[in-house]
């Protein structure tokens, strides 16, 4: 019996705090990991976004080894304190190749050893991704584990309470760490303080294990129960073997395929297989969630670079957290009981069909917004075109024909400032408010807010500093950006939506739905539909580049209607199962441990019958 707290079991205490600092510590870190590549090491963008992304995927790849580690051969604990560790000692190394007066002999404040710094984070990012997304399968698994089967609606709500914790963790440290990024420190030449700004995600990290470790006592252990993964594959393996031996007419037909595996496997490990692969199968359009998804970092964020407003990229990367910590309880305290109240059915796989819907209806929303933008950009020429821009300061009107022959020839000219040699200058400022041209003692100042997004040129007279800084002509080229991001909050809104109804429950009922011997796998199978996806937003990235951004974002809004109808077809014929009960009666048609399976039965029978609807759980047999 485990120690309980208003009908939950204590140590998910320390399960949801060690969650939030894990979660810190990885949104903390990836919150400054391409301002490191861009300044720290001198990468250009395309360099820091590529290694930046292979480095997300893999964090999403490696659940499946952090799985099997737990279900075969070291149970969920030990492969949670081992990996954290793994994960800590990657986010120290990351903190120490940030370091830059390690390498910097000259004391000129940048780093004389680049292959050192480079060696060293990816040695760093290697070890936390094998970290965190080894640990990720089996957090949440281990949560559950530590309810007691009449405890499903608390189970419920400690995956809503894991998400806050998820999304508190990402929030703040997507707040905190670019923050201290900014500060300056060294021991020889003070530089913006990388080493500070990932040294306190690998302090979390460290906390966040000293609190799993703390809750030791308390938890509730399952055994892993031998190399569980080796033998799914040799019997699936076996019954496909069989089938094809068998495949002549006069052999009967079997009820599932996986029957094969009967004349050499266990009934029991038969019936697992058959649960896993049923959700497996479901999980196959899960992918194109994910594809629109993640896109809010990218292409998102590339949307609101060509809007109006202050503070962008900070407000941006937070606005999803801010909402999953607002929408959560609504959706759990109000919305669900209501739909619950009014008699309908809404099951964990309609949930998540309508949160692919949703998703879709965001990029709607994005599509709108980008045609408003696209209103206001310039125009720019096409690769079979060219602009000429004629500066006419003559004190009367030309006229200027161009013969559509001719060819152009485009001089470039020099950029320095400061030289009276050029003539021409081009520069590109962050928050420009003053603007000022110093020749000798006399100067020229402008003094105004220039606006994101504009372009103006400056037509300086051979006599500005004899006759005065009025003679200065200033042309807007380009006008400022002028449709606001708050237009994006809608998106925003959506897919935040469609988040906590599609991945929310989509924990839930992985874990729901999974044989306890092999809940960590399921998980890492969800996991790995998010990887799938971003992998998909590459391949598409690369190659299906439609000329509009609007058309792209429509046509990914289609794909996800479409996908979620195929979805919402495999969820009607998916039957909701109990999976400790299906394995409670192949024991008792096997004739195996009476008195386990007594014990099963009476605590099948204790069961609350609302929960299980509030599931939307009809039983059956495989
Ligand atoms: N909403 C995200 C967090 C974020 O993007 O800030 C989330 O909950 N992700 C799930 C996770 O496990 O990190």
């Amino acid at each position: 019996m485990t120690a309980e707290c208003c009908g939950y079991p204590i140590s998910i205490f320390f399960i949801v705090v060690n969650e939030f600092c894990e979660r810190f510590s990885y949104y903390g870190m990836r919150a400054v990991l391409v301002l490191y590549f861009r300044y720290f090491l001198l990468w250009d963008d395309d360099l820091a976004t590529s290694i930046y992304h292979a480095f997300v995927a893999l964090c999403y790849l490696t659940p499946i080894l952090g799985a099997i580690i737990a279900d075969s051969w070291l149970g969920k604990f030990k492969t949670i304190i081992y990996l954290s560790i793994v994960y800590a000692i990657g986010q120290v190394t990351m903190a120490i190749s940030t370091i830059h007066d390690i390498t910097d002999a000259n004391r000129d404040g940048t780093p004389d050893n680049f292959t050192f710094h480079i060696a060293l984070s990816m040695l760093g990012l290697i070890l936390i991704a094998l970290g965190t997304g080894g640990i990720k399968p089996c957090v949440a698994a281990f949560g559950g584990d530590q309810f007691q089967e009449h405890q499903s609606r608390q189970l419920n709500t400690f995956f809503s309470v894991f998400y806050l914790c998820i999304n508190a963790g990402s929030l703040l440290s997507t707040l905190i760490t670019p923050v201290l990024r900014a500060q300056e420190c060294g021991i020889h030449t003070q530089q913006q303080c990388y080493p500070l700004a990932f040294g306190v995600p690998a302090v979390l990290m460290v906390i966040s294990l000293v609190v799993f470790i703390a809750g030791s006592g308390m938890y509730v252990k399952t055994d892993p129960e031998g190399n569980i993964m080796w033998s799914v594959c040799k019997c699936i393996g076996f019954a496909i073997k069989n089938r094809f031996r068998h495949r002549s007419s006069s052999y009967p037909k079997r009820e599932h395929w996986m029957d094969w595996a009967n004349e050499k496997y266990d009934k029991l490990l038969i019936a697992q297989i058959k649960m896993v692969l049923k959700v497996l199968f479901l999980y196959i359009p899960l992918p194109m969630f994910w594809t629109l998804f993640d896109q809010k970092g990218s292409r998102w964020t590339l949307q609101a670079t060509t809007m109006s407003g202050d503070f962008v990229s900070i407000l941006i990367s937070t606005v999803n957290p801010i909402l999953i910590l607002t929408l959560v309880p609504i959706m759990d305290r109000l919305i669900f009981p209501l739909i619950q109240k009014c008699g309908l059915n809404f099951s964990p796989l309609k949930r998540m069909t309508v949160g692919m819907l949703f998703a879709a209806m965001a990029f709607v929303s994005a599509a709108l917004v980008q045609i408003e933008i696209d209103k206001t950009l310039p125009n720019f020429p096409s690769s079979s075109e060219s602009q000429l821009k004629v500066v006419n300061t003559y004190s009367t009107t030309l006229n200027v024909t161009i013969s559509p022959n001719e060819h152009l020839l485009i001089e470039s000219f020099g950029v320095q400032l400061h030289t009276s040699k050029h003539t021409y200058s081009t520069i590109s400022c962050m928050f420009v408010n003053d603007f000022s041209l110093i020749h000798g003692e006399q100067w020229c100042e402008f003094s105004r807010k220039f606006g994101f997004g504009a372009s103006y040129t400056f037509l300086i007279p051979s006599t500005v500093f004899s006759d005065d800084c009025e003679s200065i002509t200033e042309v807007e080229d380009m006008k400022p950006n002028s449709v606001h991001m708050a237009l994006q909050i809608p998106q925003y809104f959506l897919i935040t939506t469609g988040e906590v109804m599609f991945s929310v429950t989509g924990l839930q009922f992985s874990y729901s739905q999974a044989p306890k011997n092999m809940k960590s796998v399921l998980q890492a199978g969800w996991l790995c539909t998010n990887a799938v996806g971003n992998i998909i937003v590459l391949i598409v990235a690369e190659l299906g580049k439609l000329p509009k951004q609007w058309a792209e974002y429509l046509l990914f809004a289609s794909l996800l209607v479409a996908v979620s109808i195929i979805f919402s077809i495999m969820a009607y014929f998916y039957t909701y199962i109990d999976p400790a009960e299906i394995e409670a009666q192949v024991r008792k048609e096997q004739g195996l441990e009476p008195e386990e399976m007594e014990k099963e039965t009476l605590e099948m029978e204790e069961k609350d019958e609302d929960q299980k609807n509030e599931q939307g759980v009809k039983q059956t047999k495989i």
